[in-house]
């Protein structure tokens, strides 16, 4: 019979602590000399427990298996959240831009390169203006380029604080030199409602994008993929492949095709919604709003 490592671990502590041994070697009168049973024991309990935790560090993405969710239901869930789920915009752009600015601490602190660069679209992937603030508080110096704002009178309120925040708004002809003076790029221009070939004025920017040689952490896809079918065959995106990727509520499917380091957030789903949605609810570790799992190129998570 194969006994479950944790309870072999179990086993062996209760070895030590409950069956005498350390009665043996506490014992001045004892019969046995300890201390060549001592070192031994202490060998295979330390090689056991060494084995126990690298396996267990081994295992740790694939324990954390999470399904895709499409486009489609993607936005479904959205709708639920808001509709039915007492949720507003706002405040899940907010969770979501905060998971966005935790996944940068996590893949660089401040004191590993401060200057961000953050590249926002016209939708709710704007996400991007709430982590520039969050990044602002966190020691960072962002700054943002937004080449095509959003209608929503959210966006302006977001702007807002940013300028009262002293956060640079990058031009179009100064993008391609604060890209080269950043230390790592977030991409938050297009999530899971992009769709069809890139419009102007995005095909030059998510060139230059992607020839950057910066980290880039992109938010719910790598813009210019399909959310389906990944990358673009030709043109602007083709050869996009973020270094990060912080996936919000759930994966979607094109991360499948993608090969980097992988977080998911957007830490506001119930066990309802999940199981409407066939997900599972990742196990986010104390107040942080963002978990790193894996991923491999066949896309298992
Ligand atoms: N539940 C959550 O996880 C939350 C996710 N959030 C983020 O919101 C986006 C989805 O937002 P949405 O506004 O629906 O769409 P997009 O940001 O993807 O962009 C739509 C925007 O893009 C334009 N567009 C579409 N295709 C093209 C194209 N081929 N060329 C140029 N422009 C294009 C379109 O016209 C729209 O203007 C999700 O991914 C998360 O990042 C929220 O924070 C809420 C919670
Ligand atoms: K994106």
């Amino acid at each position: 019979m194969r006994v479950p490592l944790d309870l072999q671990h179990h086993i062996y502590w209760s070895f030590f602590c409950e069956s005498g041994f350390c009665w043996y070697s506490n014992n001045q009168n004892g019969i046995f000399n300890s201390a060549p049973l001592n070192f031994m024991l202490r060998s295979i309990f330390n090689h056991r427990l060494q084995t126990h935790l690298a396996i267990r560090r081994y295992t740790k993405p694939a324990t954390m298996s999470l399904r895709a969710i499409s486009a489609k239901d993607a936005a479904s869930l959205d709708r639920d959240l808001m509709e039915t789920g007492g949720w507003s915009l706002d405040q899940l752009m907010e969770l979501a831009g905060l998971s966005v600015a935790q996944a940068v601490w996590k893949l660089q602190p401040p004191n590993a390169g401060a200057n961000i660069l953050i590249v926002c679209g016209p939708g709710n992937n704007g996400d991007g203006l709430v982590a520039a603030r969050h990044l602002s508080h966190f020691g960072y110096n962002p700054s943002v380029y937004y080449p095509k704002e959003g209608k929503n009178e959210l966006y302006q309120r977001l702007k807002t604080q940013l300028r009262n925040l002293s956060i640079p708004f990058i031009s179009t002809e100064d993008f391609s030199t604060s890209l080269k003076q950043s230390d790592l790029l977030v991409d938050a221009i297009f999530g899971f409602s992009f769709g069809g070939p890139l419009r102007e004025p995005f095909p030059s920017i998510v060139s230059q994008i992607e020839s950057a040689t910066i980290p880039v952490l992109s938010v719910d896809a790598p813009s210019s993929w399909d959310i389906q079918g990944g990358p673009p065959k030709e043109g602007p995106g083709a050869k996009f492949m973020p270094s990060a990727l912080i996936s919000l509520s759930a994966p979607k499917p094109c991360v499948a095709f993608y090969k980097g380091r992988h977080f998911i957030g957007g830490r506001f789903l119930t066990k309802a919604l999940t199981d409407k949605y066939g997900l599972d609810l990742p196990q986010y570790q104390g107040v942080d709003q963002v978990l790193e799992i894996g991923v491999d190129a066949e896309g298992k998570l």
